[in-house]
């Protein structure tokens, strides 16, 4: 298969991340005969610094006429620590999203079995924990009209959605339920807000469709609590934007790191692939960030275009890299792995599982191994 790939690093960790996420790629149209070409563009904080635009319109051309998206990270301290700047870093990604009209953001979270004890949650928690989260990603709160008063003392975000963009991406999370063990909690704040009871009475009317998924209920407060006392109740979650955001970022805690858990942003013509976290820029440069959302969002991008056997030779190459303790400083306080290190290793996988000669031994061996 032929792929036109438009490649977003963005700012922070994004490049640095998504470098090893083309590298998995890039092993894969080697050993499935695949022909990846990858397209480079501004958006974030390094597009405002060099167009004054977090996404320039030659962005966007390429994102609408590209088969796929893979994005890095965007945000900046300078623009975190400064509430007045005119333009922010995250415009660029709110406006990518809805120009290509990704309604649904869809995050897998898992308790990988040879992570089990590294999360700060009981083993006995976690244990067995597979959630699939459905976030509604152009719409509620995000996209909503922004004021503030002319004294700059009075603030307010609408919070608006509309019946077709809550059956929408809940049809797309009763499918997935349908493909896994047939549940699916709303999740809401229908005892306050007036958005969460359309929510509910539409997701109500969707779920007729789907007799087969059993539906309940859950108050976003209550949800994230029982996101970490009891993760393996869930099975498909839907929620609207916020509330998706917040408790995924939550949820990340029980694979023990965010830098796990990647996503598909999906809508009716377009598609990207972004890891969940931000552009941590703490680590800028550093290589310590972990690339493993950011390569399983590639094996996302592959499953979209159904080359499954082509996205699991990356989740066994991930899965074998976490298996031999080959991780970042973020899962590996002992002898941690360079971001670089942790991506050569999953490419090599992918290239040869069945060699002997990767060695496992040796990959530890270096400047106390973050190079
Ligand atoms: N999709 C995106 O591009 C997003 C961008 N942001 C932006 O990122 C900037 C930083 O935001 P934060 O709230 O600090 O969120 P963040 O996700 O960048 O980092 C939060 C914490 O998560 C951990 N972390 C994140 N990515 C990691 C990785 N790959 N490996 C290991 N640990 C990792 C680190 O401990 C870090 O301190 C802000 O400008 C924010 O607006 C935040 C979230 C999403
Ligand atoms: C930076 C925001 C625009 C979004 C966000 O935090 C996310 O999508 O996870
Ligand atoms: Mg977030």
């Amino acid at each position: 298969m032929k792929l036109d790939i438009a490649v977003l690093s963005g700012d922070g960790i994004g490049p640095e991340v998504t470098a090893q996420a083309i590298k998995a790629l890039e092993a894969v149209a080697h050993s499935f005969d695949h022909t990846f070409i990858f397209k480079e563009a501004l958006v974030g904080a390094i597009a405002i610094d060099k167009t004054g635009n977090p996404l320039p319109n030659e962005t966007l051309e390429l994102c609408v006429n590209t088969d796929a998206v893979l994005f890095g990270a965007i945000g900046d301290p300078k623009y975190d620590n400064n509430p007045s700047a005119p333009v922010r870093p995250e415009q660029g990604l709110l406006k990518l999203r809805k120009e290509l009209g990704l309604y649904t953001n869809i995050r897998p979270v898992k308790a990988y079995p040879t992570l089990i004890d590294q999360s700060p949650l009981k083993r006995d928690i976690i244990e067995g924990t597979d959630i699939s989260i459905y976030r509604e990603l152009t719409g509620g709160i995000y996209f909503g009209k922004k004021h503030l008063s002319d004294d700059g003392t009075v603030a307010s975000d609408l919070c608006e959605y509309s019946k077709m963009e809550i059956e929408r991406v809940a049809h797309l999370a009763f499918k997935a339920a349908q493909k896994r063990k047939n549940k699916l909690t709303l999740v809401d704040k229908a005892n306050v807000l007036e958005s969460s009871r359309l929510w509910r009475k539409v997701v109500t009317e969707v779920a007729q469709e789907y007799k087969d998924v059993t539906l309940d209920f859950l108050f976003v407060d209550n949800a994230a609590m029982q996101m970490i006392l009891n993760p393996s109740q869930f099975d498909v979650i839907l929620t609207e934007n916020m509330f998706g955001d917040i408790i995924s970022d939550e949820a990340s805690v029980i694979g023990g790191s965010i830098g796990l858990l990647a996503s598909a942003s999906v809508g009716d013509n377009c598609c990207m692939f972004e890891p969940i976290h931000g552009s941590y820029p703490q680590a800028t440069g550093k290589g310590i960030a972990n690339p493993i959302a950011a390569i399983l969002s590639a094996a996302m991008l592959l499953e979209h275009f159904d080359l499954v056997g082509e996205a699991n030779a990356i989740r066994d190459a991930v899965e074998k890299a976490l298996e031999l303790n080959i991780t970042t400083p973020d899962l590996n306080t002992s002898n941690p792995l360079s971001t670089e290190k942790v991506g050569d290793f999953i490419t090599d996988y992918i290239l040869n599982p069945e060699d002997s000669n990767i060695n496992f031994e040796n990959i530890h061996v270096g400047q106390s191994t973050i190079i």
